[in-house]
Order: structure tokens, then sequence, then C-alpha cells
């Protein structure tokens, strides 16, 4: 999916919402173990109740990997189910010497259709750029993480001027594609940072998870945040697949997304 193509869906819905697909075989409701993929029927029904609430969905392969042939398999049929205007982005986290990278980006690219993927930018420009060889897709480099741990190397100043390791990563990446390839994972619990990080990467899309369970602020993100296209996708997760556990899940989960989705068409109006 291109930039623009996302731009328009965001000013369709009045929506920047991604909801994460991080389907846990222990939290899904009890009357879906009986179906052939509880996995795959969890994810459907989350699909039908959010798919016109939202503008991408997450999964974050851990949930599917653990579950080993068979997860890979739900986390197939999931991709597929997902309708093409949405934007998909696997949530893997990968990233390695260049000849391995070129692996994991054709397993996330090619045998499974999505259109980016998370990438640990640690091991440097060799270890991203095999993910960038892939017209149409996207990347999308962590940055400044949401969790408390993000302070132990991310926010350490690495240069005589004070700059951070991931003001570095944000800079020296930008040699690697533009913002119609490249996107940013920055946590919502981060938000004071966001003016700083704006002035950086003006144009890029930032990935912002942390929302409704980590606590994040989506006012504060949405104001700091947003560029003059909204470049913003924010995911949250827990807090909307996880809001019921009856026969209603799917309906409870539509009510929070419909909640955070509404905040996010007054912030449109407000902040753009
Ligand atoms: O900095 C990061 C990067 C990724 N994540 C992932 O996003 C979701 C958040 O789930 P919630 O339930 O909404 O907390 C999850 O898949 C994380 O692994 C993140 O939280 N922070």
């Amino acid at each position: 999916m291109t930039k623009e193509a996302l731009q328009k869906e965001i000013q369709k819905k009045r929506s920047y919402l991604c909801v994460g697909l991080d389907t846990d075989i222990n939290k899904i409701p009890a009357h879906l173990l009986k179906t052939d993929d509880p996995i795959f029927e969890f994810n459907r029904q989350i699909i039908d109740a959010t798919a016109d609430l939202c503008v991408a969905y997450k999964p974050n392969i851990a949930f599917y990997e653990a579950l080993g042939t068979k997860g890979w398999e739900s986390l197939q049929k999931t991709l597929e189910y997902i309708p093409d205007d949405l934007f998909t982005i696997a949530d893997a986290k990968r990233g390695d010497i260049g000849n391995t990278s070129r692996l994991y980006a054709r397993a996330f690219f090619q045998e499974l259709d999505f259109d980016s993927i998370t990438v640990a930018p640690y091991m440097g420009r060799d270890s991203v750029l095999p993910f960038l060889d892939f017209p149409g897709k996207w990347v999308i480099l962590l940055a400044l993480t949401s969790n408390p741990g993000s302070r132990d190397f991310q926010q350490l100043p690495i240069n005589g001027e004070g700059r951070s390791l991931y003001e570095q990563v944000l800079e020296i990446s930008q040699q690697w594609a533009g913002h119609d390839q490249l996107m940013y994972v920055v946590g919502a619990t981060q938000a004071d940072h966001l003016a700083n990080i704006r002035k950086i990467v003006p144009d890029h899309f930032l990935l912002v998870p942390g929302v409704g369970a980590q606590g994040g602020d989506l006012e504060a993100v949405s104001r700091f945040g947003m560029n003059k296209n909204c470049g913003l996708l924010v995911n949250s997760t827990r807090g909307i697949i996880y809001s019921g556990s009856g026969l209603d899940f799917a309906e409870k989960a539509r009510t929070s997304a419909s909640e955070i989705r509404n905040q996010m068409s007054d912030y449109l109006e407000k902040f753009l």
C-alpha cells in the first residue's frame, strides 16, 4: 500500500487506529475452543467487528510462532481475511546479517503478503537494507519503544552533542530510504519526546503502540505526533480485543474500538 493510499483511508474513516491481533489461546473466549481454528475464528470475528473503524491490523508474530505450524496457518488465514484496503503490519522485530535478513523479508513479504514489518535497527544498515528491496513494502524501524527498558540504550546519549541512540537511528536511517518506504515505532508512553521526534522526521509515519493497556495518552500522542497528513498509526491491542470474554466479545471489541476512533476523529479535526 502506498503512503497516499494510507492517508486517503485515514481521511475516509477519520481514524488512524491500528488494531493489534495478539491472539492468545489462553485468553480467548472458551466457546471458541470448540472450533477448528480458534485463533483464526477469534481474529475473523474481531476483524468483522472493527474493519470499518481502523486503518491497520498488527498481528504480533510471537503469538502465532508460539503455536508452531498451526499458529503459522492461523496467521496466514488471518492475513488473507483482512480486507485489501487495510494496512497490515507483521510485528516481528527482525534484523540480522544481510544474508539472513533477506530470508526474513522473503518470509513476511512473499510467503506471507504483509504490507510491512517491524525491524530492529541494532545491527545497522546491512541488516535493514534487504527488507527495503521489496517495492511497495514498508519497513517500520524501532526508534523509541514504549517499554521502561527504552531508557537502557535508546535514550542514552552517544556522542559529544548529547544526541541519544534513538535520535541517531532516526537521523541515520533516513539515508537508507524515504518516507514512502520507512516508518518508525515510537511508544505512546513517550509522548514527551514526540515534538523532538517530529523535528527529526517531519514527514514519516509513526507506528505508536502503547495506548490502552500500557497507559499511553492518545491526546498527547495526537497533539505532538501528528504531522500535516496525520502521519500516525496508533495501535491498541489488549484494550480492544480482550474487552469481553463471552459470546459478545466481538461486539465489546467494537465498542472499545469505536471509542478510540471517535476520539481520533476529534483529534484529526483539532490538530491537523
Ligand atoms: O515499543 C513497542 C513496540 C511494540 N509493541 C507491541 O505493540 C503491542 C501493544 O499491545 P497492547 O496490548 O496494546 O499493550 C504488542 O504487540 C507489543 O509487543 C509495544 O507495545 N511497544
